[in-house]
């Protein structure tokens, strides 16, 4: 069912969770598995406000975060989330915001730009065009990007907006669907401490509008301390505080953590729970507290030091003999009896993609166009650098002639080279598809598009501009260039070749980089399986001497199947002989013969029936491999 488009922008929700648990499992490969309990038990309702999840690194905020926001694969989970006392929808990712710490947004394209690509596709298509464009134009004004809503958001290559604004984009890519729940990783990450407050701040007054902004935050500054509403202080997975934010000092206060004057609060929070504060604990039982922890201020206790996991445990338990632990578990009570009266889901969809399938395809290949012709390296450099390598080759092997054997031998050497060139000049796509997974990562896990969606506007966009036009300008420049059979039949063939070598090039390029997410462990790959399929060529080794054992190789070189299929066509028909006046000839199928290539009609078609049988292979796994790519974290 497609989302509702009318998500009133006060509805409030209230995420609960109640002793949650998530472990994963640490052993290694040939080891014996080993399990980690990341939180351990943990229980917290997030309401409408500003909800900070807080912790040293390591304590478990990004997994809770996570498993709050239904992107934990569910195993390794125990305990329940809840949203409104109702299970977590099927697609609760579709219908919430997640701000990824680093941001994924198209670096060639403006704010509004990526803000409409949400909206196209979140928001279902009985929202008209014009209500997606105010919608998108308020969230603009109400994230004050007023100012650069025209601007790139920038790249490597490209200056853009600045990192708030960026910031800003990724968290309006989010708000467009009016979600009610906004999670974001670490917001203030990488920001200076100005724009992090602007952040934080626009933040806290949208969730004024009744929406839970639920966010790990590591040590944010006391201006942003202020904003928030509810604080939970998470130590190695276990929660040391939950509560209303302005409390806490109180409350740490109570427990014998006195914060020195001028200190900020958030430091010292984790400073108590690393201990190694400015006011470093000392541990005495305190008879008369109810706390087991008494701190004597600005004095280092060795003792406490050197008991990090005991000091850990005392903080959880004064936490579950205060009134706070006894509020957040009475409420979550409530809200668990909720959910027992009402099983099931009630009153919430099981969201679904807002848009279908062809509207998708557009909106994401639209997107590609835009971005190829903005990336003027990326659009321009496969063209120019075909048509450069055309005019190099042309100029070599320049209107060769039918004596024998040079005649031959340069249209053997020009095939090889061509179809060398077709499958290695894809390389250069590799990184840009490693490039784009996080961001498909990210869009297919929100919801954006399904697999198959994203999968046939890459294809469609990137064989059409990357491929086939720098392939037919190659082809056009090279076969004129070099005087092969002046027949348009033949000419036709040529192309139909390459253009089917140079698919299966970008099939294999486009498998690795979704299997391999690493560009150089990728790069190697590729460049070993196109030297394996360069020497079963059957050119410069003849494939009938090769061992028997390794014989069957030449059936996967996609190389071997382009020279074949280019030699039958040219050489059938013709006639080499030896300049020297001796008349002796010897005619292109005689040379084919010796290649050890058959020559007839189904002997030229079986090699582009090859090729096609390997571009849907390739294209085949591909598919397969990005529907197995990881949604989940
Ligand atoms: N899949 C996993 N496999 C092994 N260890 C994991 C896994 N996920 C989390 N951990 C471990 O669990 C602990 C908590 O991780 P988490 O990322 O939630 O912490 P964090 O508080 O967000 O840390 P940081 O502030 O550094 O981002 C860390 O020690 C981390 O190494």
């Amino acid at each position: 069912m497609a989302q509702d488009s009318n998500i009133s922008l006060s509805q409030a929700s209230t995420i609960s969770c109640h002793n949650l648990q998530y472990m994963v499992n640490v052993g290694q490969r040939c080891k014996k598995a080993q399990e980690k309990l990341i939180l351990k038990g943990v229980t917290g309702v997030f309401e409408a406000g500003m909800n900070a999840i807080m912790g040293p690194t390591g304590s478990g905020k990004t997994s809770l975060l996570d498993i709050l926001a239904g992107r934990k694969e569910k195993s390794g989970v125990r305990g329940e989330v809840l949203i409104n006392g109702n299970d977590l929808p099927r697609n609760f990712k579709c219908c919430s915001g997640y701000v990824l710490q680093d941001d994924v947004v198209m670096g060639t394209l403006t704010v509004r730009e990526n803000l409409a690509f949400s909206a196209a596709l979140r928001l279902p298509s009985t929202v008209s065009l014009k209500e997606k464009k105010e919608r998108v134009d308020e969230v603009i004004h109400v994230l004050g990007l007023d100012d650069c809503k025209d601007t790139k958001i920038g790249s490597m290559f490209i200056r853009g907006v600045s990192g708030g604004e960026r910031k800003r984009t990724n968290i309006g890519m989010e708000l467009v669907i009016g979600p009610t729940v906004l999670f974001l990783d670490e917001p203030t990450t990488g920001l200076d401490a100005n724009t992090a407050y602007t952040v934080m701040n626009q933040l806290a007054i949208l969730s004024k509008q009744g929406r839970a902004i639920i966010f790990s935050i590591h040590q944010p500054r006391f201006t942003i301390f202020r904003l928030f509403d509810t604080l939970h202080l998470l130590s190695k997975g276990e929660t040391v505080y939950h509560g209303p934010a302005q409390d806490s000092m109180d409350y740490f206060s109570s427990i014998g953590f006195e914060c020195e004057a001028h200190n900020n609060p958030p430091d010292f929070f984790l400073d108590v729970i690393m201990k190694n504060a400015t006011a470093a604990p000392s541990i005495e039982q305190d008879p008369e507290s109810n706390s087991s922890i008494k701190l004597e201020e600005g004095r280092i206790s060795t003792e406490m030091n050197n008991t990090t996991s005991t000091a850990s445990t005392n903080l959880t338990q004064s936490y579950k003999t205060s009134r706070f632990h006894r509020e957040v578990e009475e409420k979550a009570a409530e809200i668990i009896k909720l959910h027992d009266n009402n099983p099931g889901i009630v009153g919430l969809p099981d969201y679904d993609y807002a848009t279908g399938f062809f509207t998708q395809v557009t909106v994401v290949a639209k997107r590609a166009a835009i971005n190829y012709k903005r990336s003027i390296q990326v659009s321009v450099v496969p063209f120019v650098m075909s048509s450069f390598f055309a005019i190099v080759l042309g100029f070599v092997y320049f209107q060769v002639d039918t004596s024998f054997p040079s005649g031959t031998q340069n249209r053997t050497g020009a095939f090889l080279f061509a179809s060398i060139f077709m499958v290695f000049s894809n390389m250069g796509a590799l990184e840009l598809f490693i490039a784009e997974r996080k961001i498909f990562i990210h869009e297919s896990g929100s919801g954006f598009y399904r697999t198959s969606s994203y999968f046939f506007a890459k294809v469609l966009c990137d064989l059409i501009p990357m491929r086939v036009i720098p392939t037919i300008a190659f082809v056009t420049i090279f076969y004129w260039m070099i005087g092969f059979r002046a027949e348009v039949g033949a000419f036709f063939i040529f192309l139909f070749t390459l253009m089917l070598t140079t698919f299966c090039g970008t099939g294999l390029v486009f498998l690795l980089s979704i299997r391999v997410g690493i560009v150089s462990v990728a790069t190697n790959f590729i460049t070993a399986i196109n030297i394996i399929m360069f020497v079963f060529a059957g050119v410069l080794v003849n494939t009938s001497s090769i061992l028997v054992w390794l014989e069957w190789l030449k059936y996967f070189s996609i190389i071997r199947y382009s020279v074949n299929a280019l030699s039958i066509n040219e050489f059938r028909g013709l006639t080499f002989c030896r300049g020297n006046g001796t008349d002796i000839c010897i005619t292109g199928e005689e040379y084919l013969a010796d290649l050890d290539i058959s020559f007839s009609n189904w002997d030229l078609w079986q090699n582009h029936v090859a090729l096609s049988c390997i571009v849907i292979i390739l294209f085949t796994l591909s598919y397969v491999a990005l529907l197995k790519v990881p949604k989940h974290k």
